[in-house]
């Protein structure tokens, strides 16, 4: 018997994501290009007759604008929402603003993999003073903010929220929407899915592509799948050569 469904959502194409920019914390807004896949997201979830009860977010623009131009579509707009810095991406510390081809280029294939895929490998942390510090932003004056985080300690700071926030509104029964980033809802699929810390290198979820899971009574998936699995595969294989 399945209890809950899941969606998972990554944001639309960011402003950084189109110009390649390692983003993490930088609150960039979405491209046109962006804005649309959001509003196809909410066309295939009315489509696809998978509506959401309650809305998580990350306290970024482009997850947060991402949720409501898809709950639109989807005429969910009304829907209660909840927002936390744990469903935030993964904090790129000294990398935030750097270009991911002149990275690539400058440190080698080995090394720019490690900081983008490898699961306990941190980028260097991020100076207080740098342009792209999250240091004074008013949002996370209550929260521990990192300087640099690697994928391991996304999935230490997801967790609580997934166990607190989300799996209580999965066991009503509802189904719930988690609009999130590339790599906090890696950190996500990692843990429902068992990947162990060397295979989740080889997943990347693309923008604007809802992933549906039914779970059972422990949570444990049932199904799961892109709700455009094709577009979803194509989309998947240009995130995992972005810096080439
Ligand atoms: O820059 C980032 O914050 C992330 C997501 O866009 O990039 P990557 O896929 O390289 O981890």
């Amino acid at each position: 018997m399945t209890i809950g469904t899941l969606v998972l959502l990554r944001h639309g194409e960011s402003v950084w994501n189109a110009k390649n920019l390692f983003t993490g914390w930088v609150d960039v807004d979405l491209t046109e290009k962006g804005e649309a896949e959001a509003r196809r997201a909410g066309e295939l979830l009315r489509s696809a007759d998978v509506l959401p009860d309650v809305l998580h977010t990350s306290l970024q623009r482009r997850a947060i604008r991402t949720a409501e131009l898809a709950l639109d579509a989807a005429d969910r707009h009304w829907i209660p929402v909840h927002r936390s810095w744990r469903l935030n991406e993964r904090h790129y510390g000294a990398l935030q603003g750097k270009d991911k081809k002149q990275t690539l280029q400058e440190y080698g294939e080995e090394q720019f993999m490690l900081w983008r895929r490898s699961y306990d490998i941190p980028p260097p942390p991020i100076d207080p003073a740098d342009e792209f510090s999250q240091a004074g932003d008013p949002r996370y004056a209550a929260v521990p903010a990192p300087l640099a985080e690697c994928l391991a300690d996304v999935v230490d700071r997801a967790l609580p929220y997934w166990y607190d926030a989300i799996v209580p509104d999965l066991l009503l029964g509802k189904t719930v929407l988690v609009a999130a980033h590339g790599n906090s809802l890696r950190a996500l699929v990692k843990h429902l899915d068992n990947i162990s810390a060397t295979d989740i290198a080889g997943l990347n979820i693309p923008t604007g592509f809802p992933l549906r899971y039914e779970l059972d009574e422990e949570l444990r998936p049932v199904k799961s799948e892109y709700l455009d699995p094709a577009g979803a595969a194509q989309a998947a294989a240009a995130v995992a050569n972005q810096g080439r």
